[in-house]
């Protein structure tokens, strides 16, 4: 039997519908929500993520605003940029396009972000209060990943959860979300030893590297749930995962593609913790 494929692109067009609703209950409130993407440099691949954030916000009746920048900007000019954000009421969300030339501190430019705009989850203050359990704007890949598994009633509780990667932005936050799941969950990276032992006793697999064909079937058990949210570059130009496909679909109980897998759940995420905050906003004026 070959794995049941979880489709992203179906689940976010499903998602993206219920976000347009409650964008539209906004609207009727006279609050239309709004992101701000600020986009540092040209380089393609962010270039074409952030085309992809402005037509799922139009679709889903999000007002979105971006502002390229030369990659030439200094620190400080940014983080005037972000300071002024802040202060727009028409903006409930800011999105910093990650990654930022060497010149930027990632962690300053976060860190200048409202925690109550930071519909990424990246600040630190959402993450510490994702760790202890408390309401918090959730990382946008891995609210997707969790969103996808619980879509096909995939148990969480009691699982054994691995997670090849351990950035701050997939591996770490992921594999906390899975852990206030009642998942155990155990982190690879690439100082561990003999992975192949720890992945094979996995139930399910997030797959975290950034290198094709990182992975294939025999890293697995029989029957196990793949998630794999590399996005690599193939030497055709094709945009491929971590995971060997067609192999691993042989022997896993679930899989996602690449394209159309988490990708599109991480974009959905977005345009749901905007229209989130937007709806806190006006929470907070009205009552
Ligand atoms: N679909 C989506 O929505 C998104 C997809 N991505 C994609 O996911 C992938 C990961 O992204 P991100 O987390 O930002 O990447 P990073 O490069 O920040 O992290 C990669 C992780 O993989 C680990 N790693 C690298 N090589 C090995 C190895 N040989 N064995 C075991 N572990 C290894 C690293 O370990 P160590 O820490 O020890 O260096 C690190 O923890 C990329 O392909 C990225 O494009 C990212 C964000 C969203
Ligand atoms: N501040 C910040 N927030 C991010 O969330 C963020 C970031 N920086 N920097 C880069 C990564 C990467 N990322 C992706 C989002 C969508 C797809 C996506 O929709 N992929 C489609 C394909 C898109 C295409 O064809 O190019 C798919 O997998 O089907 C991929 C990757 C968000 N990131
Ligand atoms: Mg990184």
């Amino acid at each position: 039997m070959s794995a049941e494929i979880i489709s992203g692109k179906e689940l976010a067009a499903q998602t993206r519908l219920e976000v347009k609703e409650a964008a539209e209950k906004l609207a009727a409130r006279g609050v239309i929500p709004g992101l701000a993407v600020i986009l540092v440099g040209e380089d393609p691949a962010s270039s074409s993520y952030v085309r992809g954030k402005e037509k799922a916000c139009r679709e889903a009746g999000i007002h979105s605003e971006v502002d390229r920048v030369s990659v030439q900007i200094t620190e400080q000019e940014l983080l005037k940029k972000i300071d002024k954000l802040n202060k727009n009421e028409n903006i409930h969300g800011i999105l910093v396009q990650l990654p930022l030339p060497e010149h930027i501190s990632e962690d300053k430019i976060i860190e200048t972000i409202s925690p109550d705009k930071d519909v990424d989850g990246f600040h630190p203050i959402n993450i510490g209060r994702m760790m202890i359990g408390k309401e918090s704007f959730l990382p946008c890949t891995p609210f997707g990943i969790v969103h996808m598994l619980k879509s096909k009633n995939i148990k969480l509780e009691g699982s054994h959860a691995v997670i090849i990667g351990r950035s701050n932005i997939v591996g770490k936050p992921v594999g906390q979300l899975l852990l206030n799941e009642n998942a155990t969950v155990t982190y690879c990276h690439s100082r561990t030893r003999n992975m192949k032992e720890i992945t094979r006793q996995a139930d399910i697999l997030i797959v975290a590297v950034g290198i094709e064909n990182f992975l294939d079937s025999t890293f697995i058990k029989k029957d196990a749930v793949v998630i794999d949210v590399g996005i690599n570059r193939n030497t055709e130009g094709k945009l491929v995962g971590d995971v060997n496909f067609t192999d691993v679909k042989e022997k896993a109980s679930f899989l996602t593609p690449v394209p159309g897998g988490v990708g599109p759940m991480t974009i959905t995420m977005l345009l749901y913790n905007t229209v989130n905050s937007a709806e806190k906003s006006l929470n907070r004026k009205q009552g």
